[in-house]
């Protein structure tokens, strides 16, 4: 990126270091693979085909991020994975090992290894929070010294030290999802699937949420498989992303190459909400071609570097005056993404700015 101020943005990697200790037991599994998965639901008002040739790998260790619209798949996907729902075509396997024959006792074992969480919490309302949190172990039979340490661990965890006591209808819904997060997490699985888990949270207390599965993931070093049908939430805390349509891949790729260039429709369509409109008053000024010699382009500038913008080179590379309208980065993985909207004066040659450019119109210089 030629002319580029080399001002990028922390590395995940970096800010991870700054704010999170080191990893305390970083596990080697939970990794999955979909092959060839398809999955059709056949009802009395006839079949839906959910899931179509979905074939994919999510690295033990990653946050893997399923996005779609309502209908996609999403959670048709995200409960083959622990068989809540049976593939009708295609496997699945969790660390190599295909989870179709498991019989009643190995499905158990691999619940125990797959935690999960929900929009909805699913707390039992007549338990406390320390009854909640160890019911998966007291339902393994786990003794009862040891049930009581472990539910302390992940309520410290958590940050839920001295609700121990108290019941469900008495707390927020973020300290109901950091209920929930315990509970999956007390039977220290290598995978955690969420589904939907900050749906039902205004924003504030979906960001500490998923604040804390990042540092979950960090230090414990724990598969963590979301779905949503919110980009942000995408861009908060997920490695990769793969969006879903009708049941198949629409794309799949690391977070800040999808939203630097999504390559396909529904992406688009996922990512506008995000996007900001042109200021109403030039939008309306704006016409398709010049009306006179002195009109001013109006250019969009995707940036999908390491690096942010830097302006005086742009105008220089652009050979006139650049004025900038409106701006939108985003540090995404490391990556400066987002778009610039300059006004580029009369002469100006696009071709020789270094980054994917498109006009959107012209306007009157005078105006
Ligand atoms: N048990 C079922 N019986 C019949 N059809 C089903 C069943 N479960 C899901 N479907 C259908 O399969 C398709 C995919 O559903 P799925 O719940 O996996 O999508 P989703 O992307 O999670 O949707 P949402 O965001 O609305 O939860 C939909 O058309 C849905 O109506």
């Amino acid at each position: 990126m030629t002319g580029a101020i080399a001002i990028g943005f922390p590395t995940q990697t970096e800010a991870g270091a700054r704010a999170a200790p080191v990893a305390e037991a970083r596990k080697s599994g939970g990794s999955v693979r979909f092959e060839a998965l398809g999955k059709t639901y056949v009802s009395s008002a006839g079949e839906v085909q959910a899931l179509r040739n979905v074939t994919l790998e999510v690295s033990a260790g990653e946050i893997f991020g399923i996005i779609g619209r309502s209908g996609a798949g999403k959670s048709s996907l995200l409960r083959s994975i622990n068989r809540l729902e049976s593939p009708t075509e295609g496997r699945v396997l969790v660390d190599g090992a295909d989870i179709a024959g498991l019989g009643e006792a190995g499905l158990m074992q691999l619940r125990r290894r797959i935690g999960m969480i929900f929009q909805h919490f699913n707390l039992l309302s007549a338990k406390t929070v320390r009854e909640n949190v160890a019911l998966p172990l007291r339902i393994a039979g786990v003794p009862r010294h040891e049930v009581d340490r472990r539910v302390d661990e992940v309520l410290h965890l958590v940050g839920l030290e001295g609700k121990e006591d108290t019941y469900p209808s008495r707390l927020s819904g973020g300290q109901k999802q950091r209920v929930g997060i315990a509970r999956a997490l007390v039977n220290r699985p290598e995978i955690l699937l969420c589904d939907e888990a900050t749906s039902a949270l205004d924003p504030e207390t979906t960001l500490s949420i998923l604040q804390l599965l990042r540092d979950i993931n960090k230090r414990l070093g724990l598969t963590i498989i979301l779905i949503t049908h919110e980009m942000s939430v995408i861009r908060e805390i997920c490695h990769r992303v793969l969006v879903l349509e009708r049941g198949q891949i629409a794309e799949t790729g690391p977070v800040w190459q999808v939203f630097a260039a999504p390559q396909h429709a529904a992406t688009q369509a996922l990512l506008r909400p995000l996007r900001r409109d042109l200021p109403a008053d030039l939008a309306a000024r704006l016409t398709a071609r010049a009306t006179s010699a002195t009109d001013l382009q109006v250019v969009e500038l995707s940036l999908e570097g390491d690096a942010l913008p830097d302006l005086a080179a742009l105008a220089q590379q652009s050979g006139g005056p650049v004025r900038l309208v409106q701006a939108q980065v985003d540090p995404i993985q490391g990556h400066a993404v987002g778009r610039l909207v300059l006004l580029v004066g009369p002469g100006a040659d696009l071709s020789k700015l270094p980054y994917r450019n498109r006009s959107l119109g012209y306007v009157a210089a005078n105006d």
